[in-house]
């Protein structure tokens, strides 16, 4: 039984697995990773795996609540699971978009853009061939808004929700999020499009996809809401022969 750990900067996403079959998600804050332990003891894990984007501290806290077992950090490599990665550096790309890259190609053939809307939004190429192309990095949705909080004088951080055409100060700061984000992920699609000659399938997930999902200007038929292609990929790379 392989338990899998997604420590992004906002949550831990977590799920316990057998194979292919998911016995247990969940989701916590960062200061509550002190539950874990208690959480996971009812289930026989013989494994665990886990990628961080959160710094040392969150790392050394999972380390410490999953004892006697050891982590097996996902660090990104040049070659994973089929998928070759471009970084000029390959470590430095972050372990959760190499696991997202990972779990989006064992769920759908073909040219793909996979897409990260955490606490940042990540858009990343990947062809058909398994080769990780590049991608890009952006605020995510909670970001923008505080940015636009922090360097203004009469913004603040007033609630908002998406609307076509926004009518109040929350809702305007919301919207410009909104469009930033589906824009980068349009503009992605287009280019990678171009580049391989023919539309291109998106594959979106992470904490905010649900809420960008709907104001995709890509066909419906070329994007599909993932639960957790982090953990997917953790779960393919669990599942290697080889040892980490
Ligand atoms: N229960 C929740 N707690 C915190 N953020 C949530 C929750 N549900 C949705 N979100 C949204 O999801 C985002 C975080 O997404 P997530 O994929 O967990 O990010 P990360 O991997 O960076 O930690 C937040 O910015 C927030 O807008
Ligand atoms: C881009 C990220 C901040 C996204 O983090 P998240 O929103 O999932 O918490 C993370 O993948 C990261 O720190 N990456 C390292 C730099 C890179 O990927 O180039
Ligand atoms: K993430």
């Amino acid at each position: 039984m392989n338990l899998l750990v997604d420590i992004g900067n906002t949550r831990i996403k977590w799920a316990i697995r057998q194979g292919t079959h998911t016995l247990h998600t969940a989701a916590c804050l960062h200061t509550e990773l002190a539950m874990l332990p208690a959480q996971i003891a009812p289930w026989p894990i013989s494994k665990v795996v886990a990628c961080n984007v959160a710094g040392p501290e969150l790392a050394q806290a999972l380390a410490a609540a999953v004892q006697p077992l050891t982590v097996q950090w996902l660090i990104p490599g040049r070659e994973r699971c089929g998928i070759h990665n471009s970084y000029t550096e390959p470590a430095r790309l972050g372990a959760d978009r190499w696991a997202a890259l990972i779990g989006a190609r064992q769920q759908r053939e073909g040219d793909l853009l996979v897409v990260m809307a955490g606490t940042a939004l990540t858009v990343d190429a990947l062809t058909t061939e398994g080769v990780f192309l590049g991608g890009t990095i952006s605020p995510g949705l909670q970001l923008m808004r505080k940015s636009l909080a922090q360097g203004t004088a009469e913004l603040g951080l007033p609630p908002g929700q998406a609307t076509e055409f926004p009518c109040n100060t929350g809702d305007a700061i919301f919207n410009g999020a909104l469009v930033a984000l589906a824009g980068a992920i349009e503009h992605m699609a287009a280019r990678l499009a171009r580049f391989r000659g023919h539309e291109v399938s998106c594959l979106i997930s992470g904490g905010d996809a649900a809420v960008i999902t709907p104001w995709l200007g890509i066909a419906a038929s070329h994007v599909c809401h993932i639960d957790n292609l982090v953990l997917e990929g953790l779960a393919v790379v669990a599942n290697e022969e080889i040892s980490l």
